[in-house]
């Protein structure tokens, strides 16, 4: 079927279903091949819950004219997605980066959420399925889009920009995350540059921040032009100031010779530039200091992204939501910089680091052994390898947790950071 017959049948039923756990009635379901499941065995079962039509590549399951047979279901989506993006006419905002993308892209909605209908991808569906699926999601009353790029390897942020046409973007950071797919660090710079590429061919606007030496020399190789730059230094378009941070931060940002001032609700110095690049995006977007502060001021972090918790017992820093060596480093400095009475470290492994695994857990354990803090776990057979005094290791978060029951932590501000697979919630829960 030619994407313009499928888009017909798309804007009359302009739901996307991929998982039949989770059909809506008159959806269009996508059979797409997983690790787990091939989508076609679930087909007729998404037909007979309600969808309108379901999308196969399998010819051994079509069942009646309300199945579409295609050559291959991911890349239907992703041709529909882009054909869709190509009716929008709409500034599309691409956001990628190392750390901070969920962050950034939740505060430019919340900023221009004051003046604009906005989409923003949901959660972090922010790849291959994902960006597709937040294409699709967006109707014609939407005034600007926000597309979230993740990548663990070469090659994709540039298919992500060729499916999502951004006309705006940024790389929020580069860092030492996914090392292993990206290989390295240089890797990472590559990988992530994509994004650039992308802006500089199509002469859509890049947000850069100047205080990151790798970002304006990946900006210098590629010779960018259309750049607004923010950062804590004089010569920008956009300055920031950090003014406290006792845990959330407060900042003083100058734009046109004028200063303001925003109390917001999140902790960490490494978040000043999250939020500069969202004020940089609304001054783009000509929103008022008002309304600018109004948007910064509205968003509270959640889903364990730096998320500050009072418990019965202790204040929590929750920061499992993932981890790697440049996050890990600015949660550690950050840990050290913020005043409580008594200090719980708890770290987790970071995956994904390939070759340079060990050498990247035993920086950071060497970081976290020099912290004045009053009790030291780190856990995970990553970290079990640096193994020394100063600090209680535990090769798995179950026996951390048998730990934590037996000689409980009370009064103290605990952060708890690992990556995702290290499930350092069940810690949360008894702290
Ligand atoms: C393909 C898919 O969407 N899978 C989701 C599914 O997984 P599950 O294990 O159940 O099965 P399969 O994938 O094998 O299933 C194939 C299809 O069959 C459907 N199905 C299955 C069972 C059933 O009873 N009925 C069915 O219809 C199924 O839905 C599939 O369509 O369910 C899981 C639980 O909900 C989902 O987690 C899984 O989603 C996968 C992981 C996915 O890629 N989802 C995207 C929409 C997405 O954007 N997910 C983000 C996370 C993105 C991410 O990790 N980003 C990285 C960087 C990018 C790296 C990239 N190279 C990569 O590998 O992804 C980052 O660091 O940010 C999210 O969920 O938050
Ligand atoms: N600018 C930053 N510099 C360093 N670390 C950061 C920065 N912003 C956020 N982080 C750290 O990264 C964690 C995850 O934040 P966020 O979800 O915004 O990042 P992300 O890039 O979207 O991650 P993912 O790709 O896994 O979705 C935060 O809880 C914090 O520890
Ligand atoms: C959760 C996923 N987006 C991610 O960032 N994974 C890394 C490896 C982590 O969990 O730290």
């Amino acid at each position: 079927m030619r994407t313009e017959d499928l888009y017909s049948i798309y804007l009359q039923h302009p739901v996307i279903c991929t998982d039949t756990r989770r059909i809506t009635s008159g959806c269009l379901f996508f059979a797409l091949k997983g690790d787990n499941f091939d989508g076609n065995i679930f087909a007729s079962q998404a037909l007979d819950e309600g969808a309108a039509f379901a999308v196969i590549d399998d010819p051994g399951f079509v069942k009646n004219q309300q199945t579409i047979l295609v050559g291959n279901v991911l890349e239907t989506l992703q041709q529909l997605a882009n054909y869709h993006r190509r009716q929008l006419n709409i500034p599309f905002v691409g956001i990628t980066g190392t750390n901070g993308k969920t962050t950034t892209k939740e505060l430019i909605k919340s900023v221009l959420s004051v003046k604009y209908k906005t989409y923003a991808t949901q959660g972090n569906l922010n790849n291959h399925i994902g960006v597709p699926l937040t294409l699709l999601a967006i109707d014609r009353s939407v005034e600007i889009a926000i597309v979230e790029m993740g990548a663990n390897h070469q090659k994709e942020i540039e298919s992500l920009c060729k499916i999502a046409e951004p006309d705006l973007g940024l790389i929020t950071n580069v860092g030492k995350g996914h090392l292993e797919g990206f290989g390295g660090f240089e890797g990472v710079k590559k990988g992530k540059g994509e994004l650039y590429d992308f802006l500089k061919q199509s002469g859509g606007r890049v947000f850069l921040n100047k205080d990151s030496s790798h970002l304006l020399e990946m900006a210098g190789q590629r010779k960018l032009e259309n750049v607004f730059y923010y950062s804590t230094a004089s010569d920008s378009d956009l300055k920031g100031e950090l003014i406290e941070n006792d845990p959330f931060l407060t900042i003083d940002w100058i734009s046109d010779s004028e200063r303001h001032r925003i109390k917001t609700n999140l902790t960490g110095p490494y978040n000043l530039e999250n939020i500069l690049v969202a004020i940089a995006v609304g001054r783009y977007f000509n929103l008022s200091p008002d309304e600018i502060n109004e948007g910064i001021s509205a968003y509270v972090p959640g889903n364990n992204r730096s998320q500050i918790t009072k418990t019965e017992h202790n204040t929590l820093i929750c920061d499992y939501y993932n981890a790697n060596p440049s996050s890990m480093a600015a949660a550690l400095d950050n840990f050290a910089s913020i005043s409580a009475g008594k200090k719980v470290l708890i770290l987790g492994d970071m995956f994904e680091l390939g070759d340079e695994s060990y050498d990247e857990h035993r920086a950071i354990a060497e970081k976290a052994l020099q912290l004045d803090v009053d009790r030291k776990i780190l856990i995970g057979k990553a970290f079990y390898q640096c193994k020394t005094e100063g600090a209680n290791f535990y090769e798995s978060t179950d026996e951390a947790l048998k730990n934590i029951k037996s000689d409980s932590v009370k009064g103290a501000t605990v952060l708890i950071k690992g990556s995702r697979g290290m499930r350092l919630e069940k810690l949360a829960e008894v702290l």
